[in-house]
């Protein structure tokens, strides 16, 4: 039997997938899986039980990715699963950038009981009038599942397409249409864009991307479009673009006291992953790789172990070992189980920066003396008996 926690509400047609050797339980520190949405878990502590997290979602950045594997946590995330939520969004974003929609229908609210109102929303319209879509210049950096499909849509609504992404995936080059150009520097980006969007994960390397030295490189009346997350822009620096008459409009899906109610910015809930489809979408993933985890030690779309599947176990048993990636762990780990007459039939080990993961199909059970001198191995983080 295994326990869940939800940190976050997450849609029922996913959790629906659990079987019936799951429960989910109401305090987070006694499970052995945690599914979450936004909510912070940097200042968590985690029960010894805890052996997965999946972010149903995308971005990461909630959750102490290196404390997870240093205490042999692996974390999932959904990747692709809301992109077109995300993408429908930014579109909603340009078109509210580019017309003042939200004036005009303000203006057309504090102006009810007006019987002359048809009249006068003729001499009022042109305060919120606008440009189009139509022939301009879109940059989009990051051309990961949100930016390949908001370029690629872009392109059929006429915009002219710019694309920068210097570590862009194989699949997403792939899935990009030929009419995006392909942009090496992102300062060209910067220099040549009507409408800039960005679509990169949080990471030291991201954070305030967009910055002062960005913005003056911009051309006038430029559109910001961040439904990616508030710190890779700097807000202030935006805020003092708009009050010179630069930027025309930013456009973010993160309130923060610094843009909320600021002329020229339009601020959105973090709406981005908020439709049923994506919901659904996200729980349906995240469940899915808890599952193949909890059951079969298989791992998908981990964001801070190796990724390693061997399928389901057809031997006597399985183990996962979780380690750091140093010198001699294998030969001490296959040692044991040699000096303990264990065969190993099958066996992954995979490597992501510091950290290692194992799986071994063995020909007889580990007996709780084996599984201690594994635990004893000195670079050993955690020791699984997943059969
Ligand atoms: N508003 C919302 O509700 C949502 C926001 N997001 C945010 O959007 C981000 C992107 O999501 P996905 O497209 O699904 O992720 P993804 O991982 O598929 O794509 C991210 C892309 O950014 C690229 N990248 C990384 N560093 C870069 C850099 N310095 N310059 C240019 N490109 C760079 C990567 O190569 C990758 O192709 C997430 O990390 C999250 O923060 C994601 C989903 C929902
Ligand atoms: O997937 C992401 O990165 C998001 O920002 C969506 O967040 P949410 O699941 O709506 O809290």
């Amino acid at each position: 039997m295994f326990s869940y926690h939800c940190l976050n509400p997450i849609a029922e047609v996913g959790l629906d997938q659990f079987s019936t050797d799951y429960k989910k339980v109401e305090a987070a520190v006694t499970a052995d899986a945690i599914l979450v949405r936004s909510a912070a878990m940097h200042d968590m502590e985690f029960g010894r039980n805890l052996q997965a997290i999946a972010r149903a979602g995308a971005g990461v950045n909630n959750i102490p990715l290196e404390r997870c594997a240093k205490e042999g946590i692996v974390v999932f995330n959904t990747p692709g699963a809301n992109a077109n939520g995300v993408k429908e969004l930014v579109f909603a974003g340009m078109l509210l950038a580019s017309r003042d929609i939200v004036g005009g229908i303000e203006w057309v609210k504090s102006q009810s009981g007006e019987t002359d109102i048809a009249k006068m929303a003729e001499k009022q319209k042109k305060a919120y009038a606008g440009t189009e879509l139509a022939g301009k210049k879109l940059g989009v950096i990051g051309l990961g599942a949100i930016g390949v499909k908001v370029a690629n849509a872009a392109t059929h609504l006429g915009m002219d397409v710019y694309g920068y992404d210097p570590y862009i995936s194989v699949q997403a080059a792939w899935n990009l249409s030929r009419s995006v150009k392909h942009i090496d520097a992102v300062e060209d980006i910067y220099k040549e864009c009507d409408f800039i969007t960005i679509h990169v994960p949080l990471l030291d390397s991201t954070r305030q991307m967009i910055n002062k030295s960005a913005i003056q490189m911009m051309k006038k009346d430029v559109i910001i479009l961040n439904f990616a997350r508030d710190l890779l822009v700097d807000e202030q620096a935006v805020l003092d673009g708009i009050a010179a008459g630069k930027i025309r409009k930013y456009v973010s899906d993160f309130p923060n006291p610094t843009t909320a109610g600021q002329d020229g910015v339009i601020v959105i809930p973090h709406l981005g992953a908020s439709t049923a489809e994506a919901e659904d979408n996200c729980a349906i993933m995240a469940v899915q790789e808890i599952s193949d985890y909890m059951e079969n030690g298989n791992i998908t779309h981990s964001v801070n172990y190796p990724d390693c599947q061997m399928g389901i176990c057809q031997t006597a048993g399985r183990i996962a070992l979780l380690h750091y990636n140093r010198q001699g762990v294998i030969a001490q780990y296959t040692t044991i189980l040699g000096d303990a007459n264990i065969n190993v039939s099958d066996m992954t080990n995979k490597t992501r920066g510091d950290f290692a993961y194992a799986l071994l199909d063995i020909d007889a059970p580990v007996t709780p003396e084996v599984v201690e001198k594994l635990d004893a191995i000195e670079d050993m983080i955690r020791v699984r008996v997943v059969k």
